[in-house]
């Protein structure tokens, strides 16, 4: 009997602590279970990738872009002049008028003619040009006398042929030899070189034909900003360089940029400081040495202050003896009466006037055209 209930002990002992096995074993695989599952009792279904938040759709890649600047559309080059006669007219017509005055005296004594001198000397038209222009005059009125054309008609006359309307005003701005055209744009600062540029750029576009900017005047820090605005209104890009680099590396790589675009022409303003003769000579040599290992430089634009006078035309001889001139731009000749320089500086050149500046507004430059510029000497 004994013997029985200790076999049943040893039985109940023994049926507890495999009992106590199993649930250990139970909860040790449910704990790994678990663990695999996230550590959660739910079965549930496996956890997407975590995403990038979803962002609001405007916010989305990159902002957006700011609408495209509207392109200005410049005047054609074609009729400027006759739109900006009245501008002429007005700073010139002291000349002009003047002279008709004189001119139409009843009688003509010396003191008259020396009267002429003295207006044509004023308006800076030289002592050479003046003392022909009245020789012509005086024979003209004494020969044909009564005879004689009306006095307006002989002096537009001779006015005109001291102009020389012969002269090839043309810009060479067309693209020779699958390279573009390249125009230098030289002068002292101040007299509108930069502003002279970017209206010039203004007239290409007009005409439909495309143009870079080399922003080469690296001497004046805002002078490449300028020229940049001005490229952006008409579309035109502009390569400038770092302020006080090499205005010939810019140069440079403006015609390079030009080449690679294929445009038609390329302008470059240059610094053209006047400190002295041999380093604008050493500058500007530069510039046209580097320039021309790509594309021959078809244009030299010499940019001369009309107010200035005298002093435009000592600046004029020094240029013309550093670079070969091609063509004369002059300035603010709406603020200047003495229009007479065109003769005098392409006398002294012997090349033409090929641009005039007539204003502040970004169309105020013009071909020159010797006719209306005499028209608007002596006014309607
Ligand atoms: N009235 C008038 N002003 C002009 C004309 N051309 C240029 N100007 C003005 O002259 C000033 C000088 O022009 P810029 O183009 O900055 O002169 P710049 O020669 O390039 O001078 P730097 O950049 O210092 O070399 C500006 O205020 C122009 O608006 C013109 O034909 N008539």
């Amino acid at each position: 009997m004994e013997l029985l209930s200790l076999i049943i002990a040893i039985a109940v002992v023994a049926i507890v602590v495999v009992a106590g096995l199993v649930t250990t074993g139970a909860r040790r695989g449910r704990a790994e279970l678990d663990e695999r599952r996230g550590g959660t009792d739910v079965l549930a279904p496996p956890r997407p990738a975590p995403e990038a938040p979803t962002a609001p759709a405007e916010t989305l890649g990159a902002p957006p872009a700011p609408p495209a600047p509207t392109l200005e559309r410049p005047e054609s080059a074609a009729g400027r002049l006759v739109r900006l006669r009245q501008r002429l007219a007005r700073s010139q017509g002291v000349l002009g008028r003047g002279l008709l005055a004189l001119l139409s005296r009843d009688k003509i004594d010396e003191d008259t003619w020396e009267e002429i001198e003295d207006l044509l000397i004023t308006a800076d038209i030289g002592v050479g040009p003046t003392q022909e222009l009245v020789e012509r005059l005086r024979t003209r009125l004494r020969v044909e006398g009564a005879d004689s054309a009306p006095v307006r008609e002989v002096l537009r006359e001779e006015l005109l042929a001291l102009v020389d309307p012969t002269m090839d005003r043309r810009l060479s701005v067309s693209r020779q030899e699958g390279r573009p055209a390249v125009v230098l744009m030289v002068g002292v600062n101040g007299t509108g070189k930069t502003t002279t540029v970017g209206k010039l750029a203004r007239i290409l576009v007009a005409e439909d034909r495309s143009v870079v900017l080399g922003a080469a005047d690296t001497f004046r820090a805002a002078a490449a900003a300028q020229l940049t605005t001005w490229g952006e209104r008409v579309g035109v890009d502009t390569v400038v360089g770092p302020e006080g680099g090499d205005p010939a590396s810019v140069a440079f790589e403006a015609v390079r940029t030009g080449m690679e675009q294929e445009v038609d022409a390329v302008i470059v303003d240059t610094a053209g400081r006047l400190q002295n003769k041999a380093g604008l000579m050493d500058e500007l040599g530069k510039v046209k040495r580097v320039v021309e290992k790509q594309a021959p430089v078809t244009e030299v634009l010499l940019v001369l202050d009309a107010t200035t006078g005298q002093n435009g035309m000592i600046q004029a001889r020094v240029f013309s003896e550093v670079v070969d001139v091609t063509g004369i731009v002059l300035t603010k000749l709406d603020g200047s009466a003495k229009g007479g320089i065109v003769v005098a500086v392409q006398r002294e050149l012997g090349v033409p006037v090929k641009l005039v500046g007539l204003g502040e507004g970004p169309d105020d430059l013009a071909p020159f055209d010797p006719g209306t510029f005499v028209d608007a000497l002596l006014g309607d």
